[in-house]
Order: C-alpha cells, then sequence, then structure tokens
C-alpha cells in the first residue's frame, strides 16, 4: 500500500504524532515540523503529501494558529477529520518531585488546558509557552533541571526518560482533541456522513447578514455543527464566520445554500469536506448550566423554572 507523507507538530511525542498515527498507521509516514506555520507549509509547499494539525479542543475551542493560518494565508482542504482523547503529564527529571518545580513549559494549548492544576498545585511556578508537548519534554532533559517541569505525552515521558509527577492533570478528564487532514487542492468522494467546513467573509455590511447566512442553511434542512467569529484582519470590529455544517460541499442542497449566499454578498472560502468522526444528529441534548438567581427585573424566560 503507497504511504503517504504526513507533516505533523513536532518533535516526535506530540500529541499531534499520536493522533496521527492511532488514525491513519502505517498509511502515513509522518515528517516532523518545528510549529504548526511549518506543518501547513510543507503541504503547500509540496514537500509533503498532507498535513496533519489540531483544529479545535473539547475545552479550549478553535485551535487558532491553525484556524487562522488556514482562513487567511493558505489554499488546503480537511480531507478527514480525526478526534483523540487528551490527558496530560507533569514531566520532570529523575528524582525532582512536584515540591520543586518552579518553572513549567509546555504548548499554550496544555498549559491551557491544565489551568486548575497549575493553580492549586503549581501557583507560583512561572508558564513557559513553546512550540509544542514535545518540545517542552525535551527542553527539560536537556537542562536536566529538577525545579522545570514539561506538561506533555506519556510517549514523551518514555522518550526522554522523564518522570511523571503528576498524571492526568487536564481540567477536565473528557478532554479531547480533533484534528483535520490537510491536503492542496483536492476533495474525497461524499461518504453520506460527512462535514464542510466554510470561512464566510461579509461583502457588504447590512443588518441581518448573519441570519441570512445561517437561513439559507436552515431553509435546506442542513444541520450547522460550528459558528465561530474570527477577525477579518481588516479592521477593528470586522468579523468573518466559520461555519462547519452536516453534507458535503457537492451535495445539491449545501451547492444551493451556497449560490444563495454568493447572490446576498457572502464570499464563502471552503476549508474543507471529509467524512465525519462523528455520529450525525448526536442523541445527548447538551447539558443545562446550572440555576442562578436573577435580578426579578429580567424577563422570566432567563428564570429556572420552578
Ligand atoms: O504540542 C503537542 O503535543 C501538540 O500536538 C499540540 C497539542 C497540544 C495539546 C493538546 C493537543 C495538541
Amino acid at each position: 500500500m503507497p504511504t503517504h507523507r504526513v507533516s505533523y507538530l513536532g518533535p516526535t511525542g506530540t500529541f499531534t504524532e499520536e493522533a496521527l498515527r492511532r488514525s491513519f498507521g502505517d498509511r502515513v509516514e509522518p515528517v516532523a515540523y518545528p510549529t504548526i506555520e511549518d506543518v501547513l507549509e510543507a503541504v503547500d509547499h509540496g514537500d509533503v503529501d498532507l498535513a496533519f494539525s489540531p483544529i479545535e479542543n473539547a475545552l479550549e475551542g478553535a485551535v487558532l494558529a491553525t484556524l487562522d493560518a488556514l482562513v487567511h494565508r493558505f489554499d488546503l482542504l480537511a480531507v478527514a477529520e480525526a478526534i483523540l482523547p487528551v490527558h496530560h503529564q507533569l514531566l520532570g527529571v529523575v528524582g525532582s518531585s512536584l515540591d520543586r518545580i518552579t518553572r513549567v513549559l509546555s504548548h499554550p494549548q496544555a498549559l491551557s488546558q491544565s489551568r486548575g492544576f497549575l493553580r492549586t498545585r503549581l501557583p507560583g511556578a512561572t508558564r513557559v509557552a513553546v512550540a509544542s508537548t514535545a518540545e517542552a519534554a525535551r527542553t527539560v532533559a536537556d537542562a536536566n533541571d529538577p525545579t522545570t517541569a514539561a506538561i506533555g505525552t506519556m510517549t514523551a515521558a518514555h522518550l526522554w526518560h522523564l518522570d511523571v509527577l503528576a498524571s492526568d492533570i487536564e481540567d477536565d478528564p473528557r478532554n479531547e482533541t480533533r484534528f483535520w487532514l490537510l491536503a492542496k487542492g483536492r476533495l474525497p468522494e461524499p461518504t453520506g456522513s460527512d462535514r464542510t467546513a466554510l470561512a464566510c467573509f461579509q461583502v457588504t455590511d447590512r443588518p441581518g447578514s448573519l441570519l441570512a447566512l445561517l437561513s439559507a442553511f436552515a431553509a435546506r434542512g442542513i444541520n450547522l455543527t460550528k459558528l465561530e467569529s474570527r477577525p477579518t484582519r481588516t479592521s477593528l470590529g470586522a468579523y468573518l464566520f466559520v461555519i462547519e455544517l452536516e453534507g458535503h460541499v457537492t451535495d445539491p442542497a449545501v451547492a444551493s445554500a451556497l449560490d444563495d449566499l454568493a447572490a446576498s454578498g457572502v464570499r464563502a472560502k471552503l476549508l474543507g469536506s471529509f467524512a465525519s468522526a462523528r455520529p450525525r444528529h448526536r442523541e445527548e441534548a447538551a447539558p443545562s448550566p446550572p440555576p442562578v438567581p436573577l435580578d426579578p427585573s429580567l424577563p422570566r424566560s432567563l428564570h429556572s423554572p420552578d
């Protein structure tokens, strides 16, 4: 079977590498790059066949380094997605212990996803953002300093001969990250259970433009699974919308909704169409927020039912 060379955020031992190997096994040959921008640039330049990058985290939301680069800088298409449970380990040199740690290195996502642990167990420690969790682990091992720790994978602990000073320190055990496999200029055929991602730029700003965007899909029974606003980078207060919907971009209903949008002054940039890693229309309802005592002058609909 031919293998595809796939760029990923390295060095070896990152969550991205784990997700790539678990999801695609020996169909891929992972090629490490030091930053997410380099990962995307590698496929854009044709140095690799595909790129694999985190796009969304259950605790932190969009991975902006990937999302913004796809919206503004590169013309790449998501052709597959994968979801990996993410459990963070606090890693230190052999002989160190939690009470000696004064500095914690990691990828910004890992530092954010472990915010609660850092606040309660290492309140005085300095947090240092580096390019990846494996980069953090390698730096700690190279420095051989018992006062510095990294947040990273169990694989990184083994690779760099580090001790696990505290395990599973993520803020919620249900933490998981979604990744996109990205290609230049070709999309997979529809599978019947696909998702499409688009960046929608409002060419003319007028009242109800977001409503028009949403209505184009609602009117055709197309379910939206994500809506995110991001700055257009043209002026303060100007935003574009990143949406994801159930369906393939070649589905007649989706194509017709896009025609409608174009006619109403929305420029849509396709970010990908791929087989969904989640079943359609998830059964479980969103958890309801805890009841909050509210100001009695507020509308009744904001009060919890008695
Ligand atoms: O730095 C890594 O290991 C990555 O792959 C980025 C990342 C960090 C935290 C959760 C998911 C992905």
